[in-house]
């Protein structure tokens, strides 16, 4: 936990950071001016993307950047071009532009690439602590995310520099690169109880800047005017969002029920992250019980001893406590099942039409009941014969037709408040 003039770091809500991407003095100001009105936590000025550039300038900056954020936390950064930034420095300038920065007593913090610096890192590292700025220990990867292994080595490489918060932005290319970086920002924090921000770069990794709650990062970065980084919320979306998980109830369970490919089991996994509690997939139980594939229930035992398998398997994680339960698109259809839901938590119920769940599920083979007729004119009509039951039994109802996963489930998130 840090403490920076009125805000304190690694308590509470994750702080919202938005960055100054501005190119010269007055567009620089103008945008602090701009940002504060939005009320961030903490503003960076990203020095790099700055065309003017000598030592004069960058104090006088600062001192008119002082002024506007008052009691706002400010953090210099200059982005090397290696790690994704705007322009290039020798490791010597670099260090004399944070020494000469530090010393300005303006800065609140400052972040320092840990790993391009090498063996200097270090000395630059100490040299701001000297001067009483905390340092964020940083590093990005623009390409790719590196293995669970080689994050958690940059981990320790980055804290061994003796800065007071290690930083990770990586760039995901599947969703697994999201999940191992938020796997690894809560293994960190939970073992270390050290202070960390990281983030997983573009709209896949969108997620990755809203769980701090449950992995523990303590900063997240928004936009204003213009995103400094791919995948960046706009700050009103992501003070909404975080508001919503600090008030979201995670004391009953969540059942979350609609027809085939409306997004249950994408949506829970995504809430399971975002909440930190447990998923549970009715589907995947059900292969487990039986020792074979949906597909090969069906054809071998019939649709009737699947669906019996199901009611056992409702049954059993009806019984769980504060659990989301993705359901198949056929567990409303016995009324016992549904009574089982009710009584045990909450039931949101996932919407699509024909067209949309065509467009998401066409490709795929695990559903025996559209297997023998892939189509719209198909889906329509078993839609129609289910949807009474559906909007029957549902506390919550959300349209997914035009929302992303995450954004279902941010919306699903806002509507089961405490
Ligand atoms: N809101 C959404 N927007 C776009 N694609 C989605 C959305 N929700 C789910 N999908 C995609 O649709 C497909 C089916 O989703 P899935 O979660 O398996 O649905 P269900 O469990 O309801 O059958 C998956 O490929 C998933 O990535
Ligand atoms: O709607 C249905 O009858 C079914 C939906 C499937 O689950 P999803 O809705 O998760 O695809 C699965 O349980 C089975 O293929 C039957
Ligand atoms: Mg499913």
């Amino acid at each position: 936990m840090i403490e920076v003039r009125d805000i304190c770091i690694g308590d509470g809500l994750p702080k919202v950071c938005v960055s100054i991407t501005g190119e010269n003095r007055e567009t620089i100001i103008n945008e602090a001016e701009g940002i504060m009105l939005k009320k961030p936590d903490i503003v960076e000025w990203r020095f790099d993307c700055a065309k003017e550039y000598n030592y004069a300038i960058v104090e006088d900056i600062l001192m008119n950047l002082r002024a506007v954020l008052r009691e706002t936390p400010l953090l210099f950064t200059f982005r090397t071009v290696k790690e994704g930034g705007m322009r290039s420095i020798s490791v010597e300038s670099y260090k004399k532009l944070y020494e000469t920065v530090a010393s300005t007593g303006l800065v609140d913090f400052i972040d320092v690439e840990g790993i391009s610096n090498g063996e200097t890192a270090q000395a630059i590292i100490k040299d701001i602590k000297d001067n009483g700025v905390k340092v964020i220990t940083s590093y990005h990867d623009f390409d790719k995310t590196p293995s669970k292994d080689e994050l958690r080595e940059i981990l320790d490489t980055l804290e061994s520099k003796g800065g007071d918060i290690v930083k990770l932005a990586v760039m995901p290319h599947d969703f697994e690169d999201v999940k191992n970086l938020i796997d690894v920002t809560k293994e960190y924090k939970d073992n270390t109880n050290k202070d960390i921000i990281s983030m997983s770069m573009s709209e896949l990794g969108m997620i990755s800047r809203v769980c701090g709650k449950a992995d523990g990062s303590c900063v997240t970065f928004a936009s204003v005017i213009k995103a400094s980084a791919p995948g960046q919320v706009p700050i009103k979306d992501m003070k909404k969002y975080l508001k919503n998980i600090e008030e979201f109830d995670d004391s009953k369970n969540m059942f979350l029920i609609g027809f085939m490919g409306t997004g249950k089991t994408t949506i829970s996994n995504i809430l399971g992250i975002l909440t930190g509690m447990k998923v549970y997939d009715m589907d995947e139980e059900i292969v487990k019980k039986a020792g074979m594939s949906i597909n090969d229930i069906f054809e071998k035992f019939g649709e009737n001893h699947f669906r019996d398998i199901e009611t056992e398997v409702v049954c059993e994680l009806s019984k769980k406590e504060g659990a989301i339960i993705s359901c198949g698109g056929g567990a409303v259809l016995r009324s016992e099942n549904v009574e089982y839901m009710k009584n045990n938590g909450n039931i949101f119920l996932l919407r699509a039409t024909p067209e949309t769940v065509y467009e998401r599920v066409k490709d795929s083979k695990d559903r025996p009941i559209l297997n023998e007729d892939m189509s719209i004119d198909h889906i329509s009509a078993l839609m129609n014969k289910r949807r009474d039951i559906y909007e029957e039994c549902a506390n919550v109802k959300v349209d997914t037709d035009d929302l992303s996963a995450f954004e279902v489930a941010m919306e699903i998130i806002g509507k089961s408040k405490k």
